[in-house]
């Protein structure tokens, strides 16, 4: 049963929301736009904002009012609302949002993890301007509220909750009230969108600044809620000017459309690149078809499928004419084909068979010096000697890009612990992008693109209406046709992967891999017209 993670973010154009400063080093819809902050690096852009001289009280007193402001659009007028406040600054952010909902008219409870006597700094100050009485956890019963927020926790979290605010934790869960979430829910790691243990489950996160990784991968995605960004008073400049890079970002055409491959007007289809998809015999025959239907539609200028001779036929029926066919019996029949030098990317995998004769077409293609995909079948071949994959990349001197499944890239990687046991979905592709030297497609609801230097983009687009057959060869195809577009590598991964979950959303629940190449394109003029508004 695959679980249908409908990833609720507001489709919000993070410039509204983030309102970069005029000075800030990217345009409103640059790729600082679409960093995500590790819970230590948003310490750091909270300090730094304070060094430019915001004080600690203000971003807390405007972290505040964005949750009131979340709660007020969610309630109606004089409604009753619990505010379930922790020790530490997502209290205090709990103490502003109160006082404020308090003085909109709702009626109030707040209740405090520990002794309000054990608050510190800007929280206990937000406290002391709380005019209401605060009671402790075990005195409220959630169910009895219309909305709940929870404050508990958020950046700060160091452990599994227990105790009291365990128990509250469930029984906010269990009042099935809409609880909207301070930072992150409590009891989620904002690193890693995983709980170890007891977590809310919010219908709507408030969070500051910019995303973190946990807002995107799942479970905490699904946790999260709709995620709502709020602007208070951080800019790019305060925390990006200093010279930090962030590492990791929300997949968004900020991140590669720069990179689009441009064709001039007199451009020939072999300047348009040529792809070449290395398929099987009679067994598979529309996999690689829609690989190569895909490649054509996203640009490449000639796509050619090397069957086994047993399924030109079949082949050459299926059409469109505009995908070739040639067959090949052998490697060194591969190994001709590849030495053309126009062509200019290969994909391996669709219904490529596991047998010997499709293990020695992977090897040959592993010897090519041209850019490659390797899906479905030529993964799990690779996966026969993981120690081939090894720098990869650089052994081939051209750049890979590996699409695995979460079956997949355990066969491909489990037997290395480090990757193996990273903490995140995240650093798992990108230690697997450092070991192997390949751009890793970690596919999933919240599929993680990773380059080896430990850049990497989270995605958002999709849904699991693409958990369909064939869809992972379409998006192995518009890989490999921005690659043979001359798009590098991270980026067509990027591209490629944003583009066909906003296919996907665009056909909706239902849909067949076969329509996919074809819904591709409204998506793609949207983005080449260059209206930037309406993507999020
Ligand atoms: N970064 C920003 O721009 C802003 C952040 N704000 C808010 O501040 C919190 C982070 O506050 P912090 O005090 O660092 O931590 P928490 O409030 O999340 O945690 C409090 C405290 O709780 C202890 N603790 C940790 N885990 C547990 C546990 N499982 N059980 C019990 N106690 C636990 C630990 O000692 C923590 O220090 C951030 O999320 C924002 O909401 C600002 O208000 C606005 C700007
Ligand atoms: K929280």
């Amino acid at each position: 049963m695959i679980n249908s993670y409908a990833f609720a973010f507001k489709a919000i154009p993070l410039a509204r929301y983030c309102r970069l400063s005029d000075d800030d080093p990217m345009d409103s819809m640059g790729k600082m736009t679409v960093a995500l902050l590790t819970v230590d690096e948003m310490a750091a852009a909270d300090k730094a904002a304070i060094a430019a001289g915001v004080s600690g009280l203000t971003l807390m007193e405007r972290a505040g009012r964005a949750v009131a402001d979340a709660v007020t659009r969610r309630v109606r007028p004089g409604a009753s609302v619990l505010v379930l406040c922790g020790p530490g600054n997502n209290g205090g952010d709990g103490f502003v949002a109160a006082r404020i909902l308090s003085e909109r008219g709702l009626r109030i409870n707040v209740a405090l993890a520990g002794a309000r006597s054990a608050l510190k700094g800007d929280a206990a100050q937000m406290a002391r301007l709380w005019p209401g009485a605060v009671e402790t956890l075990d005195a409220v019963e959630p169910a009895a509220f219309d909305l709940i927020v929870d404050a508990l926790f958020g950046a700060g979290l160091s452990r599994p909750l227990a105790g009291d605010v365990a128990g509250i934790v469930a029984a906010v869960n269990a009042s099935d009230r809409p609880v909207i979430a301070v930072d992150v829910p409590s009891g989620l790691s904002g690193d890693t969108g995983v709980a170890a243990g007891p977590v809310v489950r919010a219908a709507e996160t408030v969070t500051f600044f910019r995303l973190k990784p946990g807002h995107l991968l799942q479970p905490g995605r699904s946790l999260c809620g709709v995620v709502t960004l709020a602007d208070i008073g951080i800019t790019a400049e305060m925390a990006f000017g200093g010279g930090h890079q962030p590492k990791a970002f929300r997949n968004h055409p900020a991140l590669w459309r720069d990179r689009w491959p441009v064709h001039g007007v007199d451009t020939h289809k072999y300047q348009r690149g040529s792809a070449l998809v290395v398929a099987g015999g009679l067994s598979g025959v529309g996999a690689p078809r829609l690989g190569a239907r895909a490649a054509l539609r996203v640009g490449a200028g000639l796509v050619t499928i090397a069957c086994h001779p047993e399924a030109l036929a079949a082949h050459a029926a299926r059409g469109p004419d505009a995908v070739m066919q040639r067959p090949i019996s052998d490697a060194p029949a591969l190994s001709a084909l590849l030495a053309d030098q126009r062509l200019s990317a290969v994909l391996a995998g669709p219904a490529l068979g596991l047998d010997a004769g499709a293990r020695d077409l992977v090897m040959t293609i592993l010897r090519a010096h041209i850019p490659a995909v390797f899906d479905a079948d030529a993964l799990t071949l690779l996966a026969v000697r993981p120690a081939s994959i090894l720098r990869l990349c650089e052994r081939r001197g051209a750049p890979c890009v590996l699409t695995p499944h979460e079956g997949e890239f355990a066969r491909l990687f489990g037997g290395q612990a480090a990757i193996r046991d990273a903490p995140s979905k995240l650093e798992r592709a990108r230690r697997a992008a450092a070991f192997s030297g390949c751009i890793i497609v970690l596919k999933g609801p919240d599929t993680v693109i990773a380059h080896p230097d430990g850049t990497a983009a989270i995605n958002t687009t999709g849904s699991a209406a693409l958990a369909t057959a064939g869809a992972g060869d379409v998006l192995g195809g518009l890989i490999a046709g921005l690659l043979a577009q001359g798009m590098p590598a991270f980026e067509a991964a990027c591209a490629a992967v944003w583009l066909h979950g906003r296919a996907g959303d665009a056909l909706g629940p239902g849909l067949i891999a076969d329509d996919l190449p074809e819904a591709i394109l409204p998506v793609m003029r949207s983005l080449t017209a260059g209206d930037a508004s309406d993507l999020s």
